[in-house]
């Protein structure tokens, strides 16, 4: 029997970095991993759905069942919207994951850039990387973690402002982008699922220093994006606004010279528009990052919440044991504790 195999690996990622939020992100050295394998020629007529085991983190809360699991489920959206209606016949997938639930470091979106990769691998669609993250930003709709996981490295972006007809495909609820079903309960909904317009993302990659490395100093706690964008005002000052706009022009070139220069990018990474509002769920996130300076920590550059947090990461040249643990000890103050990693920024996704 003639079998297809390939592993797709996607890096975990960092939105945000201060005051890019919804707008840069960074990939980093932990991965989301899925070895594919499907026999060319089915062995027997009966259609047989897709098995998934599973390894790593949220091994014991991710659902094995290929219309529940949010990859699969992407990659099936994927397939439907080039009448694709099922996944090839005995198809098994072994997934590895290194990337931990909610905790800021794009999880979700590793699953839904596999979900886009699978889908596009099995249905032999070839499609270019602008359309994949077409279907990627139906699914998850800030482009920073996305688009980051999908391209690599140090990247920017934004969404196209879309006429009436495309912003109401890609104003669809995602339980309509992504049903639950199997493919044979005979819903008509799952045969015709919303497309994507085209060109919703646009991104650029920035150049990134080799000399910085992130560590990202994670809580043993879980916050989903979806409550950590509940307490965000929908109204800011025009001074906030013009403070983080200041900050990122700064930031997005300060990270890319060499040596990078702390005096710039530390005061550049500070923000008004998300972290004071998600101190609440964060407890310690003020202190920590006001007291990890250059000045006390040689070698660190700046300090903010990674993604919708509740991780922090410390970008550093160096100097990484001694900034990680003394967050431990401003946390444990707030009986928060720690794991840490140093990460090096990374490449794009791969299928292989
Ligand atoms: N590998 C995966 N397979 C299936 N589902 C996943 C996978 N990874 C994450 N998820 C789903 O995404 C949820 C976490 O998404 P959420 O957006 O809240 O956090 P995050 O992506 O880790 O953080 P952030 O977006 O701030 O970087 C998990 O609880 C799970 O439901
Ligand atoms: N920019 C997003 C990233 C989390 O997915 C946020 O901060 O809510």
């Amino acid at each position: 029997m003639s079998l297809r195999s390939f592993t797709i690996r996607v890096p975990a990622t960092s939105a945000n970095i201060g005051p890019g939020f919804d707008v840069v992100g960074l990939s980093l050295s932990l991965h989301l991993t899925l070895s594919v394998e499907y026999p060319l020629t089915p062995p027997s007529s009966e259609y047989v759905h897709p098995s998934i085991t599973y390894t790593g983190e949220g091994a014991d809360e991710v659902p094995l069942n290929a219309y529940k699991n949010l990859t699969t489920r992407v990659a099936l959206y994927v397939l439907r919207c080039h009448q694709i209606h099922l996944f090839p016949s005995h198809l098994v997938l072994r997934v590895n994951n290194e990337i931990p639930f909610g905790r800021g470091l794009g999880s979700s979106g590793a699953a839904v850039i596999a979900g886009v990769l699978l889908g596009n691998a099995v249905g032999n669609l070839s499609l270019p990387t602008e359309r994949l993250l077409d279907f990627a930003l139906m699914v998850e709709r800030h482009p920073d973690n996305v688009t980051a996981a999908l391209v690599g490295g140090f990247v920017g972006s934004y969404l196209k402002e879309l006429d009436e007809q495309a912003s109401e495909a890609a104003s669809v609820p995602l339980s309509e982008v992504l049903p639950e079903y199997p493919p044979d309960a005979g819903q008509d909904w799952g045969l015709n699922p919303p497309v994507p317009p085209f060109g919703i993302g646009h991104y650029i990659r920035f150049n990134w220093s080799e000399s910085i490395r992130a560590v990202a100093i994670i809580p043993r706690f879980e916050l989903s994006t979806a409550k950590a964008r509940e307490v965000l005002p929908t109204h800011y000052s025009r001074k906030d606004l013009v403070f983080n706009l200041q900050r990122l022009a700064v930031l997005t070139t300060a990270l890319g010279q060499t040596p990078p220069d702390p005096g710039l990018i530390y005061e550049a990474m500070k923000d008004r528009v998300h972290q004071p509002y998600r101190k609440s769920l964060i407890p310690g996130l003020p202190e920590v990052t006001n007291n990890i300076t250059p000045s006390s920590h040689p070698g660190l550059l700046g300090i903010c919440l990674s993604g919708a947090g509740p991780t922090i990461l410390a970008l550093a040249t160096s100097g990484f044991e001694a900034i990680a643990e003394d967050a431990r000890k401003i946390f444990q103050q707030f009986g928060i504790s720690i794991d840490w990693k140093v990460l090096q920024i990374t490449g794009p996704s791969t299928v292989q």
